[in-house]
């Protein structure tokens, strides 16, 4: 095919990692790409907190108003920053097949030990859910809020802000910072954030049909979409967007599909995981059901906590 498809992205440099690993999934299957960098309002905004901007949106409204201008074709993000619900008109047609889901402790010093109560440690870290998890889990540990892009948090931490910063293994090990990995976390503890290590495409529904198709043959994977469609069916229900403490992981194997998710209380002390499974197909459904078991073991209490809190 002639076309060259533009690829819309953030410019922060994971945002680039990303857009050119989707155009090298393109070259595969022989389809050029030309990359097409736009600032969002969630780059402009670096002293808030994502959790005060609100969630909605701040990492893709320019990049949807290009979508429907036509000026890109699809637009890359990392499927954890996405919402679950797209705004009318837009649809997520791919997903990249799944990096490792762990979160993992990195830090330039390698004494950190964040299991002994006796030893102080301040992490850095601007997600609820991490926060949340670190209470509940681990409540000597000391947070700090650090945002900004991966090199400009580690910068942060290097000038003493932090001890170590609480970041998703995907990121930091596709910035090339796995030297600096000093612990990776179980995912018992810490259960991801829906979507973390996948990278979502999202195209205007009015897409040309041929191209979208290609695009789909190209780029997406089939266990990790399955497993994705389950996670942000979950989060649906729970309308929680990244700044809520909500966490699922699917599984899949063979024609099963595992999933398994919950919610933490802000102050960590109320942590609430439920599993269920079934076949993949019914992945939406599974994602439902789950949400219906957390919000009915206290779920739907602590999500009223939360948005009551994040209002102040
Ligand atoms: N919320 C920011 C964000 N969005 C995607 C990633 C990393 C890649 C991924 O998790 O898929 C990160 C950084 C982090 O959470 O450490």
């Amino acid at each position: 095919m002639d076309k060259i498809v533009k690829v819309g992205t953030r410019g922060s440099k994971l945002a680039l990692w990303q857009a050119y690993h989707v155009a090298d999934l393109l070259k595969q299957k022989g389809l050029k790409s030309e990359i097409v960098v736009i600032e969002t309002k969630g780059d402009k905004v670096l002293d808030v907190s994502i959790a005060k901007i609100g969630s909605k949106g701040v990492f893709t409204e320019e990049l949807e108003e290009q979508l429907a201008a036509g000026k890109i074709d699809i637009a890359v993000h990392s499927a954890k920053d996405m919402q679950s619900s797209l705004p009318q008109g837009f649809e997520l047609i791919a997903f990249t097949e799944r990096e490792k889901v762990n979160d993992i402790i990195l830090s330039h010093r390698s004494d950190i030990d964040y299991r002994d109560p006796g030893k102080p440690l301040v992490l850095g870290t601007s997600s609820t859910r991490r926060v949340a998890t670190l209470k509940h889990f681990y409540p000597h540990i000391q947070t700090v809020e650090v945002r900004g892009n991966l090199q400009t948090r580690i910068a942060k931490m290097e000038s003493g802000l932090c001890d170590a910063l609480l970041l998703a293994y995907a990121g930091a090990h596709r910035m090339g910072y796995d030297s600096m990995i000093r612990h990776e976390l179980s995912l018992l503890e810490f259960t991801p954030a829906v979507g973390q290590g996948s990278i979502a495409i999202e195209s205007s529904e009015g897409l040309d049909t041929d191209i979208k198709q290609e695009i789909i043959a190209a780029c997406h994977h089939e266990e990790t979409g399955y497993q994705l469609q389950a996670e942000r069916s979950y989060l649906r229900v729970l309308e929680g967007g990244c700044s809520i403490p909500v966490f699922a992981l699917a599984k899949v194997r063979g024609e099963a599909l595992a999933l398994e998710g919950g919610i933490v209380s802000l102050d960590g002390k109320t942590r609430i995981v439920k599993s269920v499974s079934g076949d993949k197909k019914s992945a939406v459904s599974l994602g439902q059901q789950l949400a219906k078991l957390v919000l009915d073991a206290g779920g739907q209490g602590i999500l009223k906590e939360i948005k009551t809190a994040l209002k102040k």
